[in-house]
């Protein structure tokens, strides 16, 4: 089914309009066995809360009140761990933007990532990101895919600069970047 984002209700697998399975989307191992002609394994049905009742099971079926000790708490993620899956986040989102964004598209991107500079859990890195994006040249670049990919990278080079690490080429980045989900 080309032309159209569908999910295909038998396998789980959902697909991109270029007909190929949603990187971004889908578990690793569903991708590869689509993309390898094998069959995923259908997804579970998962049981609604009022099937969790313990109506008319028997004692060994019951489910337990207690929470298993396997079970890890939310915690919150300290600033790298919190910048590592951000930036996987951000970098992602630019490299499925839309390659010709409609007025819209582009007005809700801007949008999204003026509100994001303001509720960054990392206030002080908020802070930074705003002040960054005040300077001249520096106001978010939602025109296209590869625009987007090619902003989020200085984005990620100003922060790279203050820490003292590594900075990407953002030419060679952003072109890469926004081929992704073509390969
Ligand atoms: C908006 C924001 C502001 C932040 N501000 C601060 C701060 O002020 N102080 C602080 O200590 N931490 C800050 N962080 C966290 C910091 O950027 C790193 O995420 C953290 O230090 C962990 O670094 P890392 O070496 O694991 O790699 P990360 O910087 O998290 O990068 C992950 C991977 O992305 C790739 N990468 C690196 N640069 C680029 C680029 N320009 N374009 C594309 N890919 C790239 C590399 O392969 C790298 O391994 C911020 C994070 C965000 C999202």
């Amino acid at each position: 089914m080309f032309g159209k984002r569908y999910r295909d209700k038998e396998t789980g697998i959902i697909y991109d309009e270029n007909g190929k399975p949603c990187k971004s989307c889908n578990i690793f191992s569903s991708f590869q066995s689509a993309t390898t002609g094998m069959k995923a394994e259908k997804k579970k049905e998962v049981p609604s809360s009022s099937d969790l009742s313990n109506r008319g099971m028997p004692e060994s079926h019951t489910i337990s009140k207690e929470v298993p000790d396997s079970v890890s708490f939310p915690r919150l993620p300290d600033v790298a761990e919190l910048g590592r899956s951000t930036w996987t986040f951000l970098h992602a989102m630019a490299a499925n933007y839309p390659k010709n964004p409609s007025t819209v598209e582009q007005t809700n991107m801007s949008s999204f990532l003026h509100n994001f500079s303001k509720f960054y859990p990392c206030w002080a890195c908020a802070e930074d990101l705003r002040l960054w994006m005040a300077r001249d040249g520096n106001a978010p670049k939602v025109e296209t895919r590869e625009s987007l990919c090619h902003w989020i990278c200085e984005a990620h080079n100003d922060v790279n600069e203050r820490l003292g690490k590594p900075v990407f080429n953002c030419d060679i980045w952003a072109k890469k970047a926004s081929k992704m989900t073509d390969e």
